[in-house]
């Protein structure tokens, strides 16, 4: 799906994402639609994210980036399956001539569809900086001290790498390559002005399709093998590893929870399953249920976000810590980022894997879960294994 311009912007009355429930509701009641096609992301529809903790103070790195941004385009382009459909937005004033916003419409998509995109390839990476990693690791230590004393049970942490190009990046190449390395995964980009916050993410915070509700649970990690053997070895050692299992738990049951207002018919696997990608194996397990009528995504969006895999247990508790003692400014990263149209079908995902592109720069993101026993060290490792979707395309792979 790819939206361009703007008519429109939901606005939260209150900030909260719940809140901008009301605020599609109000857009949807004041539209016209004509939708003779009725598949999911045609008709009105709006695409955006949001940040990932609005009470954390905010620094320049993000300035392009609103608290939310949830974004009703002029031209929304969207591919099911293999079929194509264009949907045009318009906001509609009384003196509006007919026939003249149909030829305006008609130039505008001659104008989309002539105009080929050219990629350029930027050079390749001039510099990579990680931010304060030594602290980072005291942080970790601080937080296992914080879970053994009772402040909460699990905190996710993470941390910044950032980089210089020789020239500007290009969007449309990255997004083609992490297309073509991260099968698996979510592929994003939104932009605001000349910076990019895009990423190629596994993990599905919430989908809604014809009536039907999909949750990922997604914690716990281990890398690949070398071959066959090393990796399903090393994948049936995450399967049974307490440490892990007890992470990944803290998301199952959160979610499960969650999502029982809006849901009947819940279905969660007992046990988790492995969830391949490129450069990591996770714990996975997904939730399906049937949507109750009347629930928009937004509200089950908001009881979902943070989960336990991005904030940590209890909710509160690891906000704060993370509030207090990271370093990052989180901004998107790690918040809802997705789409809803019209016929209450939806996505958002979690925004992780993931890094800004701004020109010549960039900073790339990357977190974990700790708990009583993590060690700094171990995490520090495989945060630097999650920089690699983002890294490795910058680094100019692609396939
Ligand atoms: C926080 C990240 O990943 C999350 C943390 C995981 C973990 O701690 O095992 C696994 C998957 C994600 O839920 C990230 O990639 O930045």
């Amino acid at each position: 799906m790819v939206g361009i311009g703007q008519v429109h912007c939901l606005k939260s009355e209150d900030n909260t994402i719940g809140g901008l429930q009301k605020a599609w509701d109000d857009a949807l009641a004041q539209a016209t639609i004509h939708d003779t096609i009725h598949q999911p992301g045609t008709g009105l529809t709006a695409l955006g994210g949001m940040a990932f903790d609005p009470l954390k103070k905010k620094t320049a790195l993000w300035e392009k980036f609103a608290d939310q941004a949830l974004t009703i385009p002029a031209f929304v382009f969207t591919k099911t399956g293999d079929q194509c459909y264009l949907t045009c937005n318009l906001k509609l004033k009384k003196a509006d001539n007919s026939r003249q916003l149909a030829a305006k419409i008609k130039e505008k998509e001659h104008q989309l569809f002539s105009n080929a995109p050219s990629f350029s390839l930027h050079d390749g990476i001039l510099s990579k900086k990680e931010i304060a990693p030594e602290q980072w690791k005291r942080t970790v230590e601080k937080a296992t001290q914080a879970i053994k004393n009772d402040t909460a049970q699990k905190i996710v942490l993470a941390r910044e790498m950032r980089l210089e190009f020789s020239g500007n990046a290009d969007v449309g190449v990255i997004l083609q390559r992490l297309l073509k390395t991260q099968p698996n995964s979510y592929v994003f980009a939104i932009e605001h002005g000349n910076d990019c916050f895009m990423g190629a993410t596994p993990e599905r915070l919430v989908k809604l399709a014809h009536g039907k509700l999909l949750s990922t649970c997604l914690a716990g990690t281990a890398p690949r093998g070398i071959d066959k053997d090393a990796d399903d070895r090393i994948g049936s050692q995450l399967l049974n590893d307490p440490k892990n299992r007890q992470e990944h738990d803290f998301v199952v049951q959160m979610i499960k929870k969650a999502v029982t207002p809006y849901a009947k018919n819940i279905v969660v696997p007992k046990k988790p399953e492995l969830y391949k990608l490129r450069n990591l194996q996770h714990l996975y397990t997904p939730v399906t249920a049937d949507l109750l009528e009347k629930s928009g995504i937004f509200p089950i969006v908001e009881k979902l976000h943070p989960t336990p895999a991005l904030g940590g247990t209890p909710r509160e508790a690891s906000l704060a810590f993370i509030r207090e003692n990271e370093l990052l400014d989180r901004g998107w990263y790690g918040a809802p980022v997705g789409w809803l149209d019209g016929q209450n079908n939806g996505e958002f995902a979690v925004a992780i894997r993931s890094g800004l592109i701004q020109g010549k720069e960039a900073s790339l993101f990357a977190g974990c879960g700790v708990v009583a026993d993590s060690n700094p060290e171990d995490e520090y490792a495989e945060t630097n294994i999650k920089f690699m979707p983002m890294l490795s395309v910058l680094e100019g792979e692609t396939k």
